[in-house]
């Protein structure tokens, strides 16, 4: 495969999942000169550079900054703040600096300010994840055939155009949009299913002692699933929930009224209405698969490394 360096240096403050998949799609592909990592403990810093997946860690992240043409914060969406406040006057003039939290207007206001003039600020959000945390749970094709959603705060087409580069060699197709509405999007899409998959599995661990541990032990399918989406990191959730309470509110609003309306088809033995609701569920996920969103094909490797 041809190299292109896209970036000459790259900066990934906080080793994480996504960073560590970020390090190891950019070594195998040769898409930055140097990618340097920072990351508060010195166990992950050494794991990063045994993983490969960045050429040398720094203690701090405003040593990580230094000389960098892009940098990307991957800490928890609560964390960025800080990050921004401490790499803010150790930027190069003409970075790029990103993210990738899954929430975009809170980040954009919690780092936005900390910038320098001359500085391209672009935030962004790869829909690519698992429920594993570190750098060890990292694989490079993670963001293979996903979505990455760029929500530009500077008004530079040629910075907004390499960082849709990057994600493009990254594996993703790049789309961008107002911050508000990402987050409202993904509200629908991630924030309010995990909710509701972390009270689902809250509900069969109350019934645990009724039920003698059977939920667990006979776990469907469907109820299988719901597990692996409660079993995701709890700093990066709980970061999540406070900083797109709006949009979750407004969503979690709307799944409590249609929750009640199909809890009183079941009490009224409304067959009708049930199937009717069901079968327009049913044409909305092979709308989703005819989109090519389907992520559980086995190639995507969804919740696992391939
Ligand atoms: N995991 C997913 O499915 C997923 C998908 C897309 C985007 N995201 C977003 O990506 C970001 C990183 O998530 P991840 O899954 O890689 O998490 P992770 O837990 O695997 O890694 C997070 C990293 O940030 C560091 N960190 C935590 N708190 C910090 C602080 N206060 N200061 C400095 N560093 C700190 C951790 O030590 C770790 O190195 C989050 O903002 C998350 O919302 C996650
Ligand atoms: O596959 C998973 O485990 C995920 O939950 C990944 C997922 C999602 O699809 O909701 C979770 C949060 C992110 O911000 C983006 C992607």
């Amino acid at each position: 495969m041809a190299r292109t360096v896209i970036y000459e240096r790259v900066a990934l403050i906080g080793l994480g999942l996504i960073a560590g998949s970020m390090g190891l799609r950019m070594k195998r592909d040769g898409l930055a000169g140097e990618v340097v990592g920072t990351a508060r403990s010195a166990k992950t810093r050494d794991m990063a550079v045994g993983l490969g997946l960045c050429d040398r860690v720094t203690d701090t992240a405003a040593e990580a900054v230094q000389d960098a043409d892009l940098v990307v914060l991957c800490v928890p969406v609560g964390a960025m703040e800080d990050v921004a406040r401490e790499i803010g006057p150790h930027l190069k003039p003409g970075a790029t600096v990103s993210d990738v939290g899954s929430v975009k207007r809170a980040v954009a206001e919690a780092i936005g300010p900390h910038l320098p003039d001359g500085v391209d600020f672009i935030p962004a959000h790869p829909l690519a994840g698992t429920e594993h945390s570190g750098p060890e749970s990292g694989f490079p094709e993670l963001f293979d055939n996903r979505w990455c959603l760029l929500t530009p705060v500077t008004d530079s087409p040629d910075a907004v155009e390499r960082l849709t580069r990057f994600w493009r060699a990254m594996g993703s197709n790049v789309e961008t949009m107002d911050a508000d509405h990402h987050d409202l999007v993904l509200a629908v899409t991630s924030h309010a299913p995990h909710l509701i998959a972390y009270t689902m599995v809250g509900v069969a661990d109350d019934l645990r002692r009724v039920t003698d541990s059977e939920v667990i032990k006979y776990s469907a399918a469907g109820f299988r699933d719901f597990t692996r989406i409660a079993a995701s990191d709890p700093v990066m959730w709980r970061d999540v929930f406070l900083n797109n309470k709006d949009a979750t509110l407004e969503i979690l609003g709307r799944f409590t009224e249609e929750l009640f309306s199909l809890q009183r088809a079941i009490r009224k033995g409304d067959g009708e209405m049930l199937h009717e609701y069901f079968t327009r569920t049913r044409a909305i996920r092979r709308g989703v698969i005819e989109a090519g969103q389907d992520t559980d094909k086995p190639d995507f490797g969804r919740g696992t490394k391939p």
